[in-house]
């Protein structure tokens, strides 16, 4: 995929801020009132049981807090967080090194987790059911399983396409939460929040501007602020005014409702070559010449949101909305 200042994938230069920015307890990772107020009870209910918090399977889009809820997990439980993703994890052998050195209660958070390889998912279940491991050592005649005793823990899984889970998998999981888009609000508090932290001066409609092209994102306005930060630096005295912000963003290319030049090629050439659609997945993925999971994974999710294209049986579809924005006649419908 090309580099879009409005991805909601992280890339290398994310991951250095990143981590200066991630809310450390619940308290102050913004939004997502329902999740926060589930979990605020799961992990109270927990501590007064001096029990591990129950396994919780996170989903939603990309940059929408997965990992920083982990991380805010273990520090509410007031325990130790293991990091580590579906793909890393090849062998049975490589989840036995990484769950037999936790402490009891500790967070094994697994990034990804629908990429995890069948044969450790089987491996996965009694650890997350009874909390011990059946491993296979020696090979042929000789082989034998020996079961290991884990102590108790939670197992944090997160995965942009919950539907990817196998169904095993998914039930083994107490508390299932979904991440949706942040509205504006919580946006501008994100937004208010990072420029405290980055130690930059900036106004409240400023902070609405950025916020309102960011896709619903929270990574997305932390990038945007940064680089807003920088415009503000080298073209004014360092503090974010809000013609300040405009012009920033103007410069960056990132329109008014958070869409670039790739929203934009996806949308035209639904509406131009496939008549606004129904269109198969595959074919608008070919017309653009971007592979079909991105577009269903990144593009499409917020495409959705603001309600610029529709899901029906037959394929997508283009809205009237969409194409009122990019300057189309809707057709009328006979
Ligand atoms: N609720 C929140 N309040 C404040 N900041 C947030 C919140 N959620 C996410 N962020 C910020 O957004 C950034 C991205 O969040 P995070 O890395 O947790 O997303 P993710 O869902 O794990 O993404 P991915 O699917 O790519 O792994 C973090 O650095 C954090 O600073
Ligand atoms: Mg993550």
């Amino acid at each position: 995929m090309s580099e879009r200042i409005i991805s909601s994938e992280s890339n290398d230069f994310d991951e250095q801020y990143e981590l200066s920015l991630r809310p450390q307890k619940l308290s102050q990772y913004i939004g997502q009132h329902k999740v926060k107020e589930s979990l605020s009870i799961f992990i109270e209910a927990a501590k007064l049981r001096q029990e591990s918090l129950d396994h919780v399977l996170l989903y939603g889009p990309p940059g929408l807090g997965k990992t920083t809820l982990a991380t805010v997990i273990s520090n509410e439980m007031d325990v130790n967080i293991r990091l580590t993703s579906g793909p890393a994890i090849e062998r049975p052998g490589d989840l036995a090194a990484i769950v037999s050195s936790l402490q009891p209660g500790d967070v094994l958070f697994i990034d990804e987790i629908h990429r995890l390889p069948r044969a450790i998912e089987e491996v996965l279940y009694p650890a997350m059911e009874d909390f011990c491991l059946d491993i296979v050592v020696g090979k042929g005649p000789e082989a034998r399983s020996i079961r290991l005793d884990l102590p108790p823990f939670t197992l944090v899984g997160a995965t942009t396409r919950a539907g990817a889970l196998s169904a095993p998998l998914r039930d083994r999981f107490g508390v299932l939460l979904r991440l949706d888009f942040y509205d504006e609000e919580a946006l501008v508090e994100i937004v208010l929040r990072s420029s405290q932290l980055f130690n930059v001066e900036i106004d409240r409609l400023a902070a609405r501007e950025i916020a309102r092209r960011s896709r619903g994102t929270p990574r997305i306005a932390n990038r945007l602020l940064k680089r807003v930060r920088d415009y503000a630096q080298v073209l004014g005295d360092g503090s974010i005014s809000h013609p300040l912000a405009n012009q920033a963003l103007e410069l960056l290319q990132v329109d008014p409702q958070g869409l670039d030049h790739i929203d934009h090629k996806l949308m035209v050439s639904m509406i131009e070559r496939f008549r606004g659609g129904p269109v198969g997945l595959d074919t608008i993925a070919a017309s653009i010449g971007e592979e079909s999971q991105t577009i269903e994974d990144v593009y499409e999710p917020y495409l959705m949101q603001i309600g610029f294209i529709q899901r029906t049986p037959r394929g997508r579809e283009a809205t009237k909305l969409a194409y009122d924005h990019f300057g189309y006649t809707y057709p009328e419908q006979s």
